[in-house]
């Protein structure tokens, strides 16, 4: 067991799919593994393992934002021996010609959170970026399944409510797609440990156009997302 995770060791598979939402989670389980089981409830980040085409996977939610995604990365990794990583999320479309429902693939994680710059004494911007294997499969994937799916950066942000949307305009005018708060952390401590990770999302809202998804559109889609994850993880 570790200090976040309650699992025994070889409950958790080597490949962990990560949606922010424990619940979500537990959809995934009940949803597409065969056999699931719980293996963790210890506050309330619940954690699933079962088989995806007959190859162990589990589901782990990470929580909002990179404090807590750190914390569980970081145990399954390091404590559970975790190798693939693929966050599967939902994000705030900054480009024009994103609409919502789309699926993003994250190449890489801009980031305001202090806890990148802290590695390294504020002196470089260390660049958080998926593994490349991954990335390729995941577009491999995607284009197999006929789902349309755009790659490219992303920001990780720190907060959710921002009074300074002009800094998400001028990052939209270097190619930055969309807005979540995981991914830097992710990407960051997966290379540390030399562990692979990716970022899936789909577009559950448009910043800049004002636009919001209904649930039902947001599980339908999410669910696309989640099929090319799960490819992805047992390829
Ligand atoms: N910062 C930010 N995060 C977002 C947004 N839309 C979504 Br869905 N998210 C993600 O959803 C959660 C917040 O609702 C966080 O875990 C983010 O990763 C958005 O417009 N902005």
């Amino acid at each position: 067991m570790s200090i976040h995770i309650g699992a025994e060791p070889g409950d958790i598979a080597e490949r962990v799919l990560m949606p922010g939402d424990p619940l979500r989670a537990k959809w995934i389980a009940e949803t597409y593994l065969d056999d699931a089981k719980c293996y963790t409830q210890v506050r309330g980040m619940y954690g699933f393992t079962g088989r995806w085409q007959g190859v162990d996977v589990s589901v782990q939610g990470s929580g909002m934002g990179m404090p807590s995604a750190s914390i569980y990365a970081h145990e399954l990794i390091n404590d559970y021996g975790v190798k693939t990583l693929i966050r599967v999320g939902s994000c705030g479309a900054l480009a024009d010609e994103l609409q919502l429902r789309d699926v993003i693939a994250a190449s890489g994680a801009s980031t305001d959170s202090n806890m990148n710059r802290a590695r390294f004494d504020g002196l470089i911007d260390y660049a958080p970026v998926a593994d490349f294997g991954l990335l390729r499969t995941a577009v491999e994937t995607a284009e197999q399944r006929g789902i349309p799916m755009r790659v490219g950066p992303i920001l990780a942000a720190d907060a959710f409510y921002t009074d300074r949307p002009d800094l998400y305009d001028a990052l939209a005018n270097y190619g930055v797609l969309a807005v979540e708060m995981e991914s830097a952390a992710l990407y960051t401590i997966a290379a540390r440990f030399r562990a692979r990770a990716l970022t899936l999302l789909t577009v559950s809202d448009h910043i800049k156009r004002g636009e919001q998804t209904t649930s039902q559109e947001r599980e339908q889609t999410f669910g696309q997302m989640v099929e090319i994850a799960l490819d992805t993880a047992i390829a």
